[in-house]
């Protein structure tokens, strides 16, 4: 299928999205979280076709009246009240079909075949389990005759563990379904702002002709988290927050920041753009290592103002582990266009404020003419901000008002907030967005297997630095920003985080 700019404003709700949903995990965490709210949301703003329906499977040998009672009760839960509606709801719990099996065995999978025997539309098969056992899942679809050429597969974060596990598992994948039909989710790219971060820059000369090393002075990326580690302890201590976050979303944002103009806004041409920036990030030597990274680790301290313990506290921790929950780091990406213009990207959990952001440092005039007092006062700075609330700032210089000031400056924001802007559109969940052009079949808002290898090899290289130097991770009270080496990483080169929030 087609990923034309024109295929993407078809209409929506038409027969042409029809769907068969096989949502592997449906009892999971994430499932009940985020995708069944997202799909209850295109569904109610009628952007679900009526003829689709949707199987949940996982292990729990429960029938489909009590999975739709606990899809019921997670809408009842994660829905603002606004936006339950008796009707839509009905109509969303009736899609909903129940089939319990083990992924791993191959017997149960005859009833996923026996669901599909009359169906006439496109299956999407949704893995929102562990990517240990995606290979078994996708064998097990295709020897039980559950597959045709059409259907789709829409695979979770994180890809494997390092470059070798993620080769065996999109291999795994591969071997069954070829790359047009694989869906590698990140849901970052589902955000709303990331979406206008591609509008803002191809769109609009004024960026366009201003995005390169002659004209930005530096590139702030910060996604901090608010929560802890929430009951996935086990998983969390194998990743630690590189594997966790940097590795797909921040390196996301970074190839989106840094990539060329595509020459058209296909899938591949979006993805090749990416590609050619996740391989020019400069490898962390000896040297930088110690210098241009922090790791650290939560202690015990406030959230909300209330106590909160620390990372090694947690329950089901292993009081030795050593796994970082923050990562702070400059980086480059080695080309024309970047050639050193320093990428500060931070994140971790137990900050302060859920909070992301990309700050984009624009250099000082050439020439200053003002008064000379004020030579430091801040340059011009877009900021881009993810979430809590969505929206775009320019900070620009101007003159400061009153007729005793002269020709003072006073920077002050010319500023973009979605929710007053557009108040009547409501800002739709990363899911939403995705799950949509997976109906849709279109791919430009998922990774290609290249760009997950590519930022593995450069994670990687950078945590066999780590184990070769064996130093611990530097320790912060949960609610602080982080191990106070990653604000003297970034003061010695004279810059300070953007605090403006
Ligand atoms: N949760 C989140 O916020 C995020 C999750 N992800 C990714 O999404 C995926 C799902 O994560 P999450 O929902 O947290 O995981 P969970 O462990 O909460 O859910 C997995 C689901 O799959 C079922 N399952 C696992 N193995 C089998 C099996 N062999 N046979 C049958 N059922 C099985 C589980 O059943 P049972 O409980 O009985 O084992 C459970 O219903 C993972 O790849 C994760 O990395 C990505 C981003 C965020
Ligand atoms: O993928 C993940 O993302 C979440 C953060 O997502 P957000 O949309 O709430 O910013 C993170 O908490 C989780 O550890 C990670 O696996």
């Amino acid at each position: 299928m087609s990923s034309s700019s024109a295929d993407r404003r078809a209409p929506l709700g038409d027969d042409k999205n029809v769907i068969d949903l096989a949502l592997f995990g449906a009892l999971g965490d994430l499932a009940m979280r985020k995708l069944f709210p997202a799909l209850y949301q295109l569904d109610r703003e009628g952007l679900m076709p009526q003829a689709t329906r949707i199987m949940g499977l996982a292990r729990q040998s429960i029938d489909a009246a009590s999975f739709r009672e606990q899809v019921a009760a997670t809408l009842k839960e994660r829905i603002k009240p606004s936006e339950q509606d008796e009707k839509a709801i009905e109509r969303f719990l009736a899609r909903l079909d129940y089939l319990a099996l083990d992924f791993t065995e191959q017997s149960g999978y005859a009833g996923l075949r026996d669901w599909r025997a009359n169906a006439r539309h496109p299956m999407v098969v949704y893995l929102s389990v562990g990517a240990r056992i995606y290979g078994d899942i996708c064998r097990h679809l295709h020897a039980s005759g559950s597959l045709d050429d059409e259907t789709r597969v829409v695979v979770e974060k994180p890809i494997g563990y390092d470059l070798e596990s993620s080769h065996e598992i999109n291999d795994a994948i591969g071997a069954v379904f070829p790359e047009s039909r694989i869906y590698r989710i990140d849901h970052y790219l589902g955000k709303e702002t990331v979406q206008n971060l591609i509008a803002m820059r191809f769109a609009n000369p004024l960026f366009g002709n201003q995005w390169n090393q002659n004209h930005i002075s530096y590139v702030e990326i910060t996604v901090a988290e608010k929560v802890g580690i929430e009951g996935r302890w086990g998983y969390f201590d194998d990743a630690g927050q590189l594997r966790d976050m940097v590795q797909n979303h921040l390196l996301q944002l970074l190839c989106l920041i840094a990539m060329d103009p595509p020459s058209n806004l296909d899938a591949d041409a979006i993805r090749d753009e990416k590609v050619k920036v996740l391989k020019a990030l400069k490898p962390f030597t000896g040297e930088a290592l110690g210098r241009d990274v922090v790791r650290g680790q939560y202690i015990a301290g406030t959230s909300d103002g209330k106590s909160v313990p620390g990372y090694l506290d947690e329950e089901g921790a292993n009081t030795q582990s050593q796994t970082e929950t923050f990562v702070a780091m400059k980086t480059e990406v080695s080309n024309w266009r970047w050639a050193g213009v320093p990428f500060y990207l931070r994140t971790g959990k137990r900050m302060p404020e859920k909070l992301s952001q990309i700050v984009i440092h624009f250099r000082q005039q050439p020439h200053y003419i003002f008064d000379p007092d004020q030579r430091g006062i801040a340059s011009n700075k877009l900021i881009i901000r993810l979430q809590p609330e969505e929206g775009i700032a320019l900070q620009v210089l101007t003159k400061d008002s009153g007729l005793d000031k002269g020709m003072r400056l006073r920077p002050g924001p010319l500023h973009l907030d979605f929710n007053s802007a557009f108040p009547k559109s409501r800002i739709p969940d990363a899911y939403e967005r995705l799950l949509l052009e997976v109906m849709k079949g279109q791919q430009y808002l998922f990774v290609r297997r290249d760009e997950v290898e590519h930022a593995w090899r450069w994670c990687d290289q950078l945590i066999e630095g780590w184990k070769a130097r064996e130093t611990p991770p530097r320790r912060y009270p949960a609610g602080s920003w982080g191990p106070v080496a990653s604000i003297a990483m970034i003061t010695q080169d004279g810059r300070s985080w953007y605090e403006d929030y």
